[in-house]
């Protein structure tokens, strides 16, 4: 049996107020994966993140983590990280103590802390700024803080909801490559939601396009995984092709949307 890290089995979620956010949805993750999502506003994108972080609960279906139930892994084997829009920092706390945060939580004493909180600050590039204020940032710099928070619990997999949308291009690619460097060296699973086809196709190694009226999976597209993610693959003919690819899948996905929408 093939090792999966999430596993999603005809997994529906109706909200209380009557809207269907997914149709059943099956869809199995492995691990070092990195998948993104795209599709048109509404398509069940963030819903599809939220049942996989275990915040929402389908409605039918069900859904394994490491082959077993959320509880059932444990907490040691489901090292799991969310990364949201907002890098929703505590604006009174230093840099270092924003990342320490998750480890405070779980009662991590400050000697243990303090190394792993260094690592993640090194790894993404902010160690220099380890006893700023979030208002001494730049929004990129706050972006790395929240990743920072999001790897010093070392997790195995890791899940961002649009997390560089409000960025500038140029700082959204740098974060970019920082995050398939990372990916690559920790043998992380990512998934992904973005509205960013380019930044799909430069991360992904699968790339999930949906569509609405009600969310589901449209079509899949995959990148091999070998090509290094970095400007050499940011500037080539296969990462143009890629893009022109997803595109026309987005507007097919687009256009299965309205139709069921007016149907
Ligand atoms: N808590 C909720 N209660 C009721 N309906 C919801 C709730 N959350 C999402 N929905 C609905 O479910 C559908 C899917 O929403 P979701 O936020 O997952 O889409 P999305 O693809 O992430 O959208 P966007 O790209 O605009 O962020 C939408 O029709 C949305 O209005």
């Amino acid at each position: 049996m093939q090792e999966t890290v999430i596993s999603i089995q005809s997994a529906e979620k109706t909200f209380p107020n009557g809207v269907q956010g997914l149709a059943p949805i099956t869809l199995d993750i492995h691990p070092k994966e990195r998948i993104g999502l795209i599709g048109p506003s509404g398509c069940g994108k963030s819903t599809l993140l939220k049942l996989i972080a275990n915040l929402h609960q389908p409605s039918s279906g069900h859904l394994t983590w490491w082959n077993k139930g959320f509880a059932e892994v444990g907490k040691e084997n489901r090292r799991l990280s969310f990364v949201f829009q907002e890098p929703t920092l505590m604006p009174w706390s230093t840099v270092r103590k924003n990342v320490r945060l998750p480890l405070d939580l779980e009662g991590i004493s400050p000697d243990v802390s303090a190394p792993r909180v260094q690592q993640a600050l090194e790894i993404v590039g902010l160690a220099h700024a380890a006893d700023r204020f979030p208002a001494q940032l730049s929004g990129g710099m706050k972006m790395r803080v929240s990743i920072a928070r999001a790897l010093v619990t070392r997790p195995n997999l890791l899940l961002m909801d649009e997390p560089f949308g409000a960025l500038d291009e140029l700082t959204r690619n740098r974060l970019d490559e920082d995050i398939a460097t990372l990916c690559a060296k920790d043998d992380l699973t990512l998934l992904f939601v973005t509205h960013s086809l380019y930044e799909a196709a430069f991360l992904s190694t699968r790339v999930m396009v949906m569509a609405a009226h009600p969310g589901r999976i449209f079509a899949e597209y995959e990148i091999d995984p070998s090509i290094p993610r970095n400007e050499e693959f940011r500037l080539s003919d296969t990462f143009a092709t890629i893009c022109q690819d997803l595109s026309k899948l987005l507007i097919q996905a687009s256009q299965s949307s309205l139709l069921a929408e007016v149907a």
